[in-house]
């Protein structure tokens, strides 16, 4: 079996562009994965097509020989897009060889120790700030709505949630994220109380929507420095997080926040090789590692999830995409024995779904591991076709 085709599909998510690649064999057969271009990720296409000319007429079942060929490619300039786009095209060599096996991915890795995974709603409330005309919801516009809604996950069965900095300021609700050069506040990252306030009063008013016992998360993203982090940490310890969640470049620091904090510390989504985990491993630095499939491929992230493992650091998937990329992450948590929690964008335009022909099943704040062959959601080309963007 060789690879003779590489198609990249760019596609209107509403919240967010969503990134598909399709690489089609000589007996077929498919695969698919997916790849993000927001987050730094702009250009990422064009590194997935040169990279894809690599691996033309290349047998697809072999896909870690793939995976070590375009890391061995892209060596003086690792790590970043190069990686990215080499988890893309590993991705999705190994849903063709489930395809070809009739094997979810999962049994390619010894198999699921867990059918069910315990999952949490994430970027909750985010997107009702910034796209709600999308989501067909009503847009979040104080505190008294991000109660609301805190009632509305408890209904719908969550046991978890994890939140970011929302601001209900004036001049309207926003979202803080300076750390992605989308706001005001960067490049200084700094906290100052008016800002600690305004969280300490986000998280105490989910805090009373959903009871003591529920598992409350924020994620800070990179949007502060070691010192704006560990404040945070020490002012949320009444609240009882399940854990506060930071991406800080330096384990020193990230070790140091830990110490200082009875509040649980996870980190880690960006990093995608086991070479810049192992300091943050090492300094017991976090309680939870986040790991990222569509990032770092499948074969990296089992090896990833076993590092932490040998620490005795439970993991939780990274998701911030489509249905494609949760199922990548759910097929790690599927397999890892230390498995934590699996990350589910809940809100999502409805025509996100139609994107594929299998969806997502969630109940009782449990995600159902997709079981079909590959990773078990396969995207429509037709619907991706019907909500093509201009690709860049
Ligand atoms: O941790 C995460 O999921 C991200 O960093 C994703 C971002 O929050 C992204 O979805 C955004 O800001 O739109």
């Amino acid at each position: 079996m060789q690879i003779v085709k590489a198609e990249r599909f760019l596609v209107d998510g509403g919240i967010k562009p969503l990134c598909f690649l399709k690489l089609t064999t000589d007996s077929g057969l498919a695969g698919w994965s997916e790849y993000s271009e927001i987050l730094g990720g702009a250009g990422l296409g064009h590194i997935v097509e040169q990279m894809c000319a690599s691996v033309m007429h290349v047998d697809p079942r072999d896909s870690a020989r793939v995976a070590q060929r375009l890391e061995g490619l892209a060596r003086s300039a690792s790590g970043g897009l190069n990686a990215q786009a080499a988890a893309a095209i590993e991705n999705a060599c190994l849903d063709i060889k489930g395809k070809a096996l009739g094997i979810p991915v999962y049994e390619m890795f010894g198999g699921a120790v867990r059918d069910r995974l315990p999952c949490y709603w994430s970027h909750f409330g985010m997107y009702r700030v910034r796209a709600a005309h999308h989501l067909g919801v009503a847009p979040l516009r104080q505190l008294a709505d991000l109660a609301a809604m805190a009632h509305e996950a408890t209904s719908r069965g969550f046991r978890f949630l994890k939140t970011n900095v929302l601001l209900f300021g004036a001049e309207g609700p926003r979202v803080y994220m300076p750390g992605f050069g989308r706001d005001l506040g960067g490049p200084e990252l700094n906290l100052d109380g008016v800002l600690l306030e305004a969280i300490e009063l986000q998280i105490s008013t989910l805090r009373d929507a959903v009871g003591p016992a529920f598992g409350l998360a924020l994620d800070l993203n990179f949007n502060f420095k070691p010192a704006g982090v560990r404040r945070i940490a020490q002012a949320l310890e009444p609240y009882k997080l399940a854990w506060l969640e930071s991406d800080l470049p330096d384990a020193k620091s990230m070790a140091a926040i830990r110490q200082a904090t009875r509040t649980p510390m996870a980190s880690l989504e960006t990093v995608v090789h086991r070479r810049s985990a192992l300091p943050y491993l090492a300094a017991d630095a976090v309680d939870y590692a986040i790991i990222d499939v569509m990032w770092a491929g499948m074969g990296e992230s089992v090896r990833l999830a076993a590092l932490a493992g040998a620490y005795d650091v439970n993991i939780n998937s990274h998701v911030f995409s489509s249905p494609l990329a949760a199922a990548m992450g759910a097929h790690l948590c599927a397999i890892a024995p230390n498995f934590h929690l699996m990350e589910v964008d809940v809100d999502a335009p409805p025509w996100v779904a139609g994107l594929f022909f299998q969806s997502l099943q969630i109940s009782d704040g449990t995600l159902a591991v997709p079981a079909g062959p590959g990773w078990g959601i396969e995207p429509n080309e037709e619907a991706l076709r019907q909500h093509a963007i201009a690709k860049t």
